[in-house]
């Protein structure tokens, strides 16, 4: 079976959206088509009001950057730069809400807008990052040394509790946004379990028949493409009902594994090896000619008859059939798999413990 390079779970989670989850580039738009107007409505009020004059400007500033961050985003769809952007601009809007006083100072109440959708948004640790230093820079600014800094025109209560409820605001998002990532991520890991134990095979961890067939499709259609040819092993456990009856079902079980593990350890990581019944086994040999999978399959069948397994203390081995055949001109996978099992049935009546190539 072919394997996915390792990724980390916040790789993992950002590929991966539970139904109903809005995606992270949609609410960034979402919240800028609504921090526009608003931004520009304050704007308004600023300008006929005694606000310092910088203030309407620099709203209208903000307003034309966070629109042409997102329109800059349904341009080039570059989601990272999108979310840095309105990360770096909405960091920069509230700082400026609460040391330039806007509204009466009243505009800082909007700083509880920030935590949840820092943490939303961005990573959990850009998100403990961004509201560590803020809640800090707000501590700082509200004690007396702040003050020689500026002078914001809130009442010592009002400071307390604004850096104790935002404190609190804060601590509950990062729960929030942790307990939704392990719910997510244990989603993802679920999810990654269904789908190996929907492909293979409980018993051996072989690829089941069902992903065998799949495999086989995808090389066939390779083969249409490129016409470079594939074979097909077609194997099957020698007298095994024998070794069931004789030793009970758990020694042929064991039997079972120990030429899975055999096959797996003879075959390349290209090839696909799947469980294709009870004692059989369908081996996928892509880019392989008629020669070379007699070759495997011979290989393959010593190494089975050298293997064994302990059953009540004493050895017990097996011999297995195999049939090759090779994919040739326009012929259909089913005539191939057919061929593979006359060839198997072949080896089968020549004695057993055989490999057999198929005839055209
Ligand atoms: N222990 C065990 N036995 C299984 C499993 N699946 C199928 N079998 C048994 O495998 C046996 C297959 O036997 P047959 O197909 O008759 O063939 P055979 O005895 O191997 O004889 P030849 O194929 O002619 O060499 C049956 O008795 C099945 O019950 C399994 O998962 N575990």
């Amino acid at each position: 079976m072919k394997q996915t390079a390792a990724k980390t779970p916040d790789t993992e989670l950002s590929q991966f959206r539970v139904k109903g989850e809005i995606p992270v580039p949609v609410l960034i738009n979402w919240l800028t088509s609504a921090a526009v107007p608003i931004l520009l409505f304050f704007a308004g009020r600023a300008a006929s009001t005694a606000d310092s004059p910088f203030t309407a400007p620099l709203l209208v500033t903000f307003a034309a950057l966070l629109a042409l961050n997102s329109l800059v985003y349904l341009g080039i769809r570059h989601q990272t730069l999108h979310r840095r952007g309105f990360i770096g601009l909405i960091t920069a809007l509230f700082t400026f809400l609460v040391i330039q006083t806007v509204e009466d100072g009243s505009a800082i109440i909007w700083l509880f807008a920030y935590p949840p959708v820092i943490f939303y948004i961005s990573q959990a640790r850009v998100g403990i990052i961004a509201c560590a230093g803020g809640l800090a820079a707000l501590v700082f600014l509200f004690s007396p040394a702040g003050d020689l800094v500026f002078e914001p025109p809130y009442s010592t209560s009002f400071r307390i509790s604004m850096v104790i409820v935002l404190g609190f605001e804060m601590v509950t998002c990062y729960i929030l946004d942790q307990s939704r990532r392990r719910s997510k991520l244990r989603l993802l890991r679920l999810a990654s379990e269904f789908e190996f134990a929907a492909k293979h095979d409980a018993l051996t961890g072989l690829a089941n028949r069902r992903e065998g067939l799949e495999q086989l499709e995808t090389e066939y259609q390779r083969y249409l493409r490129t016409q470079r040819p594939f074979s097909v092993m077609l194997m099957d456990i020698d007298l095994f009902k024998g070794i069931n009856d004789h030793y009970g079902h758990h020694a042929g079980d064991e039997l079972i594994r120990m030429v899975a593990r055999t096959l797996r350890d003879q075959c390349r990581k290209v090839d696909t090896v799947a469980r294709w019944g009870g004692e059989e086994y369908l081996v996928l040999l892509p880019e392989t000619g008629p020669r070379e999978a007699l070759q495997t399959a011979q290989r393959i069948r010593a190494a089975v008859e050298a293997g064994s397994v302990e059953v009540d203390g004493h050895p017990l081995g097996a011999t297995i059939s195999i049939g090759t055949a090779t994919i040739t001109g326009s012929e259909s996978i089913d005539r191939l798999l057919q061929r593979a099992d006359e060839a198997l049935y072949g080896a089968k009546s020549a004695g057993r413990n055989q490999a057999c190539a198929a005839t055209t």
